[in-house]
Order: structure tokens, then sequence, then C-alpha cells
């Protein structure tokens, strides 16, 4: 039964819904949302006739698809309130599209024709009301309050987390990465169908922004790195378990742990602009975001040791020819093809792309967690060795950076 359900309901997404229903000489589309053709029989109706030709029109303005539970239930009403109770055959059970209406109409039983007119301009009522409303909410762009380093929207079914700190290339503060935990874990539960991660002016993002490492708590620079790790991993943690697919729109270059994570999106687009770095020796650091594992797994060992140990910067055209980024495109045309290409991977079915998504990182995600916790332990005892401190203090005292 609950296979013969969902069978119909996956008809009726693929379009199926579009067949005449119940062997009717007129065609009626009734679970056809929004295209409702009904010729109605023309017999008498009481008062609320006028309302009933009115939910209908309602109905086909109507923007967002109810779901199949909601069009099966409005063509029941539909049949009931003009033709009465179900009485044609019951259709074959391998005909999935017909067996749910004819169930769904046959469910109202003796229902009368008023009270079946009734329920339908109610349905249609609660669903025009519920649109206007969520109408409002969805179509506003506007930044989601409470975070200061981020611009968080939600429009066309994707959630954008931008990195704001463009005068400091969107380097990560302590802050910043407390907000993005926040932001991934909102976009998890939204109703958006993918995620996308990117940054505000030219830079994606300069890393770790090395201030962090220069406000010593009152417990001590053990402390302060301690405290790093735990962030450090519960940030990582975030992206190794994000259930929604996550996209990387690399609008510029992108240095240490941005690029590092890049290995846990699920694609990445990059203007050719972009430049791919992790200066961890220089640093007198080590890899994280599970890119010891990743970065290898992706590129071949030889590769990634040329990143993650001597330094080298990608181009955006060799990060794509090494795997890390799925695709590269022209700056002038990057944005308008990247959001095109978003808009309409964003239309296709959430829980779907969920669902396949989470198979996919399941298979690696017990690893990557561990990974994770002995590449943070390794940073911990990294940011106490002079090597770290060292280029830290140059970072803040040379001009040219690195
Ligand atoms: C608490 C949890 C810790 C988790 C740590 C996880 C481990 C992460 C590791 C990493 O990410 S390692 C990589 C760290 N990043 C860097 O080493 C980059 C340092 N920045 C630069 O080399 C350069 O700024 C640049 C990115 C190459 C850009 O150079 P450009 O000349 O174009 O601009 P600047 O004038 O240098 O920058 C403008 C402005 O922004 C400040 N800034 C840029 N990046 C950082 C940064 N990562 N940290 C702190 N500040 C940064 C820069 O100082 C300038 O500031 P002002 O001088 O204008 O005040």
């Amino acid at each position: 039964m609950a296979a013969a359900a969902a069978a119909a309901a996956f008809c009726l997404a693929r379009g199926l819904r579009a067949r005449p229903v119940c062997g009717a000489s007129r065609t009626v589309h009734a679970v056809c949302f929004p295209v409702i053709q009904l010729h109605t029989t023309g017999a008498a109706m009481r008062v609320s006739q006028e309302d009933f030709e009115k939910a209908k029109d309602q109905l086909k303005l109507l923007k967002e698809d109810p779901g199949n539970e909601v069009k099966l239930k409005l063509y029941a009403l539909f049949k009931q309130a003009t033709e009465g109770p179900c009485s044609s055959p019951k259709p074959g059970m391998l005909d999935f599209v017909k067996k749910a209406k004819w169930d769904a109409w046959s469910s109202l039983g003796s229902l009368s024709k008023d009270n079946a007119r009734q329920k339908y301009v109610d349905l249609v009522s609660s669903l025009v009301s519920s649109e206007s409303s969520s109408q409002v909410k969805d179509t506003t762009p506007d930044s989601k309050h409470g975070y200061e380093t981020l611009q968080v929207t939600t429009t066309d079914n994707i959630t954008k987390i931008m990195l704001n700190r463009p005068e400091k290339k969107n380097a990560i503060t302590t802050q910043m990465y407390r907000e993005i935990i926040q932001a991934l874990e909102e976009a998890a539960k939204d109703d958006s169908v993918i995620t996308v991660i990117t940054g505000n002016g030219d830079y994606y993002c300069s890393g770790n922004d090395l201030n962090n490492f220069t406000n010593i708590p009152s417990g001590g620079i053990e402390k302060m790195a301690k405290d790093g790790a735990v962030l450090l991993e519960n940030f990582v943690n975030h992206f190794i378990d994000f259930p929604k697919p996550l996209i990387a729109v690399v609008n510029g270059p992108a240095v240490g742990i941005s690029v590092t994570l890049l290995g846990l999106f699920d694609i990445v687009y990059a203007t050719d602009r972009a430049t791919f770095h992790t200066p961890f020796s220089e640093l007198g650091q080590s890899p994280e975001g599970c890119s010891s594992y990743m970065f290898p797994k992706i590129m071949g060992l030889s590769k990634a040791n040329e990143m993650l140990l001597f330094n080298k910067k990608l181009t955006a055209g060799e990060a794509c020819a090494q795997g890390l980024v799925t695709e590269v495109f022209p700056d002038r045309a990057f944005q308008k093809e990247v959001w095109i290409r978003l808009k309409a991977y964003a239309t296709l079915p959430k829980n779907s792309l969920a669902l396949s998504k989470q198979l996919i990182r399941g298979v690696e995600k017990e690893k990557l967690h561990a990974v994770n916790c002995q590449e943070c332990e390794l940073l911990r005892e990294r940011w106490l060795s002079d090597e770290c401190m060292n280029a830290i203090m140059s970072f803040f005292g040379k001009k040219s950076k690195l």
C-alpha cells in the first residue's frame, strides 16, 4: 500500500498526472497543478457555487505546488462536489495515478456535494493564505538577522552564506567560525534545496584570521590553542555532516582553511581569477579541513603533497585539472552563469538530493571525523610551536606577507 502510494506520488511528480482521469469524456486535469480545466455538470448549485468558481480560479493562480497529497485531496473534493460519490470502477493496481485518484475520491464516501464544495473552498483558501504569507518571507532577499560577519539569504530554494569581511579579504575570525556553524545549522533545517558558500569582494577567503592567535586569553597560550582546536573540530564537523548539497562559489583567491574545506563540498565552481593556496609549512602549521585525507584522494598523493607540504599555489585551471574544482568560468560571466546553473539545480527534488548526498558522504563519514580529530590535535600542538609563533609575528611585521 505504502509502495503503491509512493509510486503514485512518483508518477504524479513526473507528469503522468496530466492524463485525463477516470475515463471521463471531458478533460479533467484536477490533479495537474496548477492547470485545472474543469467543466462542471451545469447542475444548479446553491449559495457556495460562486465561491466554488472563485476558488477554482484562485487555485490556477497559486505559484507553489502544494504537493501530491493536497492535489489528490483537491481532486477528490472537486469530483465529489460536482459528481457526488465515486461510482466508477476501481482502476487496476498497476495504474498508480488513476488508483491514487480513485482512492482519494472514494475515501470521501457519501459526503454531500454541498459539504464537498465547502471543504474545497476552505482548502483553496488555506493554500492561498499560506502562500501569500510565505511569499512575503521567501521573496525578501534581505540578509537574515543576527550575523555580523556573514550575509545569509534564502531565495529560489538556495541558502547563500556569504563571507562578509571584504576589507579583510574575508579572513575568518573566531566569531565568523561560530556564525558559519550557526548558518550551516539553520540551512540544514530550512526549506532550501542547496546551500552555497561564497565571498564578498575580490577574495573568496584569505583563510584563518591570524589575529585569532594574537589575543591571548587569561588561561594562557595553551588554553588558546585548546579552545582553537575545539572550535576548529566542531567547525569542520559541520561540513562533514551537512545533510544537503553544499556548493562553493569561489569568487576570487582562496587561502588556507578556505581551500582545504573544498574537499568536503559537493561541487566547487570557480572564477578563472581564483587561486588556491595552502601555505601551512610557511606558517609552521599543518593541514586541516580533512585535507590530509581528501586531497590525496582527490588529486593523488604527489599533487596533494605539492600543495599541503610545499605551499604550491594552484591556478583555477590547475585546481580543476586536479579535481579540486568542478568547473572554471571566465570572470566576466562567472556570477551570471553560476547562478543560472544553481537556480536550475535548486528546482530538483529536495529529498532525493539530500538523501543521495548523505548516501555518498555516509561511506566516508566515520573516517572523516577521525581525520578531523587527528588534524585538530596536531594543530593544537603546532600553534604552541616557535615555528608557528614566528610565522604569525612575521605576517604582522612584514609589508609583503606571503
Ligand atoms: C580559532 C580557530 C583557528 C582555526 C585555524 C584553522 C587553521 C587555518 C589555517 C589557515 O587558514 S592558514 C592561512 C592563513 N592565512 C594567511 O596566511 C593569509 C594572510 N594574508 C595575506 O597573506 C594577504 O593579506 C593576502 C590574503 C595575500 C592578501 O594580500 P593583499 O596585499 O591583497 O591584501 P592585504 O593588504 O594584505 O589585506 C587586506 C587587509 O586584510 C588583512 N588580512 C588579510 N588576510 C588576513 C588574515 N588571514 N588574517 C588577518 N588579517 C588578514 C590584512 O592584514 C589587511 O589588513 P589591514 O592592513 O588593511 O588592516
